[in-house]
This record gives C-alpha cells, sequence and structure tokens, in this order.
C-alpha cells in the first residue's frame, strides 16, 4: 500500500485534495479527517500540516508528499521533487519599511524575522550577510511594527498583506515555490509511486492546456495549421460538405484566446475551445 501525505488545511490543502480526486483518487468527505484509505488504488492518505510533510517523506515513514517547495527546502529533510504541480505560487522574498530603497546588503547587522529560518540562513550566507534571524510561526509582517524585528523574509503571493503593513519587497526572491510531490532523495523507485506520479502529472498537463476544435476550408488548412500545430499534429477530418474539414488540436491555456483570434482571422469558422480533465501525452 502506497503511503501518501496532503497538506490537510492552509493555501495548498483544497487544490491539492482537487487535484488528487481529479486523477482518481478518493478524498476526505470530513476535514476533520486524518487519514482515507483509497482500496481500489491501493493508496493511503495521510492529512498532515504542509510543514511537517517534508519531514514525514524524508523519515522514510510515508512514500510521496504534497507540499510547497520553499517549505520542503526549508525542511532540510532528504526530500527531492517528483513534480512540481503547478498551483500555490508564490515567491519568498526579503521586505522592510516602504520609503528607503533597500538592498540586501542592508540587512548587515539586523533583526530578520521569518516562519522559514533555514531558508533565510542559507541565503544570507551565499549573499556574505550577517543578520540576526528571527523564527516566528506566522504573522511575520506585523513583527517589525511590534518591535520585535526590523525586516522580514516571508511567502508573497499577490503582494497584499506586504502592501497592508506598508512594507516594500527587496532583493532577488530567495525561492520561487509552488505545491510539489516530494519523495525521500534515496528511495527506490516503484511502480506505485511512478503511477500516481503519472496520474498527477496528467492532471498537471491538463489543465495547462485546452482543446481547440474548429471548421476550416480545405484550401486554408496549411495555414491553419500552422497556427495550432498541436502537439505531435493536430487531427483532420473530412466534413460533410467536402470544401471543409474538421480540426482538432491542444492549444497551451495562455495562448488559446491570441490562437483563437489568428483562426478566425485566417477564415476558421464554429471555433470551441473546451477543457481537458486529464491525459497521459
Ligand atoms: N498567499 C499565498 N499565495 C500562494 N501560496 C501561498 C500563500 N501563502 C502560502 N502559500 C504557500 O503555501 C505553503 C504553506 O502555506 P500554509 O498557509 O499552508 O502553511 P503555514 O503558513 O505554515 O500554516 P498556517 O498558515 O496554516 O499556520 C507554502 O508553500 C507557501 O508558499
Ligand atoms: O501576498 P499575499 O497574497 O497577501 O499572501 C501572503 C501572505 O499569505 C501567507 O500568510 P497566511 O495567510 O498563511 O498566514 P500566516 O502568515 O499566519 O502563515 C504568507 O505568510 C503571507 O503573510
Ligand atoms: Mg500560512
Amino acid at each position: 500500500m502506497l503511503r501518501v501525505a496532503v497538506p490537510n488545511k492552509g493555501a495548498l490543502a483544497s487544490a491539492a485534495s482537487e487535484m488528487l480526486g481529479e486523477a482518481g483518487y478518493r478524498q476526505r468527505h470530513e476535514q476533520r479527517d486524518l487519514t482515507v484509505l483509497d482500496p481500489a488504488n491501493e493508496v493511503e492518505f495521510f492529512f498532515l500540516r504542509p510543514k511537517d510533510i517534508p519531514i514525514y517523506v524524508g523519515s522514510g515513514e510515508l512514500d510521496l508528499g504534497i507540499t510547497g517547495r520553499d517549505l520542503a527546502l526549508d525542511s532540510g529533510a532528504p526530500v527531492t521533487e517528483t513534480l512540481a504541480l503547478g498551483f500555490g505560487g508564490s515567491t519568498f522574498r526579503y521586505a522592510a519599511p516602504a520609503g528607503h530603497d533597500w538592498t540586501v546588503a542592508d540587512l548587515q547587522g539586523k533583526r530578520l524575522a521569518t516562519s522559514y529560518p533555514r531558508l533565510v540562513r542559507d541565503d544570507l550566507a551565499r549573499q556574505g550577510v550577517e543578520a540576526e534571524v528571527i523564527r516566528l510561526d506566522g504573522a511575520v509582517e506585523i513583527s517589525i511594527q511590534l518591535g520585535v524585528a526590523d525586516a522580514v523574509a516571508d511567502v508573497v503571493g499577490s503582494g497584499r498583506t506586504l502592501r497592508q503593513h506598508s512594507l516594500v519587497a527587496f532583493g532577488d526572491p530567495i525561492c520561487t515555490s509552488e505545491a510539489v510531490l516530494v519523495h525521500r532523495s534515496d528511495s527506490a523507485e516503484s511502480r506505485a509511486k511512478a503511477q500516481l506520479a503519472a496520474r498527477l502529472q496528467g492532471v498537471v498537463f491538463a489543465q495547462q492546456y485546452m482543446m481547440l476544435d474548429y471548421d476550416c476550408p480545405r484550401e486554408l488548412l496549411d495555414a491553419a495549421i500552422a497556427i495550432t500545430p498541436g502537439l505531435e499534429s493536430p487531427t483532420v477530418a473530412p466534413l460533410a460538405v467536402e470544401s471543409w474539414v474538421a480540426v482538432r488540436a491542444m492549444v497551451a491555456r495562455r495562448e488559446v484566446n491570441r490562437v483563437m483570434d489568428a483562426l478566425a482571422e485566417v477564415g476558421a469558422k464554429a471555433v470551441l475551445a473546451s477543457d481537458i480533465r486529464s491525459c497521459r501525452l
């Protein structure tokens, strides 16, 4: 039985559960459930704090886990990314009171509050800056106001929390994070682990692409195919009217509107975009 850790709450929990559900795995019905057995897929899921997940996986107690890249790095646990999952995107950045043009060198001798002390210490050491790192569990942005720190290093999503506290981010991001599937670094590969990773990869790809269907006059087909080359090559099927064909191709989701405009411009009709739920590429 494969043993897999999933975030039980916080920023990654609901998207992680949704992705596993989309990949065909049984998910918990009650928020309070800490384990779910999925006998059909021979997997047992454990719902844990995302910060603890690299520890469980790194110790070898659990085979795979979903957590944040920043949390995995900060844990120092011996885990390796199996797969990036494309949600829970954030950056981890230094920030300090607005109104001053801060650089990382300005942190020399200062007090720096963070929930990710290892990430920060490693980065400061790389940059040759000595600062006092103060470990807090959360709500780090308020620590400057409360006189505990001079600057912070914290997760930035939309940037709203920084603005609310009149802080500005500075320096290169210490880490660019997203949700990741991790395994123990020295663990042996197994069919069961590879299959769960392949299923999640199928959902990740599916979310990055859309399926485009359109009708196209036969004489314009070459121009249309140049716009939608698909992954291997688009499917081209005859229509009842001989001078027209139906075309089907996968398109990167972020490009879909630009591609639809271009198809309409060359003379394609009935251009339809639809979601893909899962796939194996
Ligand atoms: N606002 C956000 N936008 C995007 N990702 C975020 C955001 N906040 C946190 N994350 C990501 O979620 C993960 C951890 O956040 P989460 O909120 O689940 O844990 P926590 O802050 O340690 O716990 P909690 O807030 O429940 O006490 C990290 O990988 C982080 O990068
Ligand atoms: O840039 P934003 O979109 O505003 O998001 C960033 C905030 O979100 C997280 O906090 P969370 O809500 O997890 O609370 P915490 O600080 O107590 O962990 C993070 O620690 C930042 O405070
Ligand atoms: Mg949080």
